[in-house]
């Protein structure tokens, strides 16, 4: 599999905030999901990526060609960011008209088959647009001109179950088309859980790990069982202890030894978001010595 991105030593110094030495690859034809929690960083390496924020160190290789030019990298990504880049008074066609001029492959007839399918109406006004049909909106726009990578910042965020749900299946159908990927920032584990690939973890301006969504998965397990044996156990071994007066619940990755020292006790598949809390608690109980 090709890597559509290449990024290498990028660093970017806020006053406050620093993103530092990230080495990510986006690959061919996979949902690359990019996880991490409020303020760690996502929006502004997705904005490197875009060229829209200048990065201080390092490089980005797109779609295999480190001499591509601006403008060819800008007709194949396709952009949906949450803070929209809409002029808000006008409608929907009149921002289309502008948007569809700077790409050079506009696909019409395709934008037109998405505008229908979502129920937009094109004489709208743009500020008069509920958060979800701003979304699909960006994603019509995004999908209409041949792009090979999607990236996406934070697009589910305040949006009803069902539209998820469409967006993950819009999403699906995308990544079928050979040479297509998509990039995908959230805090919403639960969509990366069906749709993701590959799971990038950024915290606190460094990425924690790159490693596809299955072997994440599989490195984990939710156990649950008496205190009596919570007792007895190494808190080292777990993270997101829950105890109540009935019993515990915890996130391990050494479930195979507690499996065989303690049978008794209840070996559970555990949730990403879990998997994604306890990873980021590791690291959070690490700076904290
Ligand atoms: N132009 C800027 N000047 C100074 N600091 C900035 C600038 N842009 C972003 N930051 C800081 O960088 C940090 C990371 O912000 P960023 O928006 O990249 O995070 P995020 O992971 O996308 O968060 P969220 O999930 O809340 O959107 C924040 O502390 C933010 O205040």
């Amino acid at each position: 599999m090709e890597d559509i991105l290449r990024i290498s030593n990028i660093s970017k110094h806020f006053k406050t905030f620093s993103l530092s030495n990230i080495n990510i690859s986006i690959k061919e034809n996979c949902i690359t999901g990019f996880l991490g929690k409020n303020g760690a960083g996502k929006t502004t390496l997705i904005k490197i990526i875009l060229g829209l924020v200048h990065k201080d160190e390092g490089n980005i290789v797109y779609f295999n060609n480190p001499n591509l030019k601006k403008r060819d990298i800008k007709d194949r990504i396709g952009v949906v960011l949450d803070d929209g880049y809409f002029y808000d008074n006008l409608t929907l066609n009149q921002m289309k008209n502008l948007v569809s001029s700077t790409y050079t492959n506009w696909n019409e007839k395709k934008y037109k088959s998405y505008i229908e399918r979502f129920r937009l109406d094109e004489k709208q006004i743009i500020s008069s647009l509920s958060k979800g049909m701003k979304m699909k909106y960006a994603l019509s726009l995004a999908l209409s001109h041949n792009a090979d990578l999607l990236i996406m910042d934070e697009p589910t965020s305040g949006l009803d179950p069902e539209v998820r749900k469409e967006l993950m299946n819009i999403l699906n159908e995308y990544i079928q088309e050979d040479g297509k990927s998509v990039l995908f920032s959230t805090h919403i584990t639960s969509d990366l859980e069906q749709i993701a690939d590959e799971i990038i973890i950024i915290n606190d301006g460094k990425i924690l790990e790159q490693i596809s969504k299955d072997e994440l998965i599989e490195e984990y397990r939710l156990i649950k069982s008496n205190n009596k044996i919570l007792e007895k156990l190494n808190m080292n071994d777990l993270k997101l202890v829950n105890k109540t007066n009935y019993g515990f619940s915890a996130i391990t990755d050494k479930y195979e030894k507690l499996r065989k020292e303690f049978p008794e006790i209840i070996v559970e598949r555990a949730s990403l978001e879990d998997i994604f809390l306890a990873r980021t608690e590791v690291l959070e109980n690490e700076t904290n010595i």
